[in-house]
């Protein structure tokens, strides 16, 4: 995978491109235009949640978002989602570079929440070493708590990603040094057990910035809703330039 300057890699969720295809039965926008568009931006990799309901992304995206990546080999694919739902189907399907286990319940709105050591770990070792036999590196969604990291470790996971949410959530108040600095000592800890580190959940423009710089051995973001937003509003310009171009020839 390759490294922009900050040597954080950008793992582009795609989630909502697909939940604005879903609306109509045209294909349109295309997940897999809409992947390739940001690998040839520059971004280190795409992620996808393809949650049991399929409410965005399809088991057809998963199949066909595996097609593309084969083009692009310096470049990582992530699946997340819960491995005792439809997750590890799809792992053993296409073998991600990296799958994200999340503990979301069907049907829940988003995530927000990550694993509970020791209480998750019995369960989790065994799919957590089916997916390493299979080649694909474990990395575990996990809330800022540097006392869990060391446990994540012992299941076997090879990373954990910080659950972001609680400090996107308080940026711009006072609150928000408390939270940052939860991260980059959950960061310590996970560097310190021996765990890799990645981080998502309503990152943005805003707030990624202060949090690349104070969580130290930070290897990846994965962005997807704020990303998917900034794309339509830098493009309505010159999409409306163009259906005006249309009219008026
Ligand atoms: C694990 C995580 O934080 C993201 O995958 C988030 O859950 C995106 O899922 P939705 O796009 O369905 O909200
Ligand atoms: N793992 C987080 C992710 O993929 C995207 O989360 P969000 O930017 O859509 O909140």
């Amino acid at each position: 995978m390759t490294h922009s300057s900050s040597n954080v890699a950008l793992s582009v969720n795609v989630n909502k491109v697909a939940l604005l295809r879903n609306s109509r039965h045209l294909g349109i926008p295309s997940v897999t235009r809409a992947a390739q568009l940001c690998l040839q931006a520059g971004a280190q990799g795409i992620t996808i949640h393809p949650r049991p309901d399929e409410r965005h992304i399809r088991a057809s995206d998963v199949s066909e978002l595996h097609a593309l990546m084969q083009a692009w080999p310096d470049r990582e694919f992530n699946i997340e989602g819960n491995p005792f739902h439809n997750l590890m189907d799809h792992v053993r399907a296409v073998r991600p570079h990296q799958v994200t286990f999340v503990p979301d319940s069907e049907g829940q709105f988003t995530s927000d929440h990550g694993w509970t050591f020791p209480q998750d770990a019995q369960r989790l070792k065994p799919l957590i070493d089916e997916c390493k036999a299979l080649g694909v590196r474990v990395s575990l969604f996990m809330d800022p708590v540097p006392e869990q990291m060391a446990a994540a470790r012992a299941a076997g996971a090879d990373r954990v990603e910080l659950y972001t949410e609680p400090y996107a959530a308080t940026w711009g108040t006072p609150d928000n040094a408390v939270q940052l600095q939860r991260y980059a000592d959950a960061a310590q800890a996970a560097s310190q057990a021996g765990l890799g580190l990645n981080a998502g959940h309503d990152l943005n423009r805003d707030n990624l910035p202060a949090f690349v710089t104070a969580v130290k051995g930070l290897q990846e973001v994965s962005i997807g809703h704020a990303l998917i937003a900034d794309a339509l509003e830098m493009g309505y310009a010159a999409t409306v330039q163009a259906y005006l171009a249309c009219l008026h020839k």
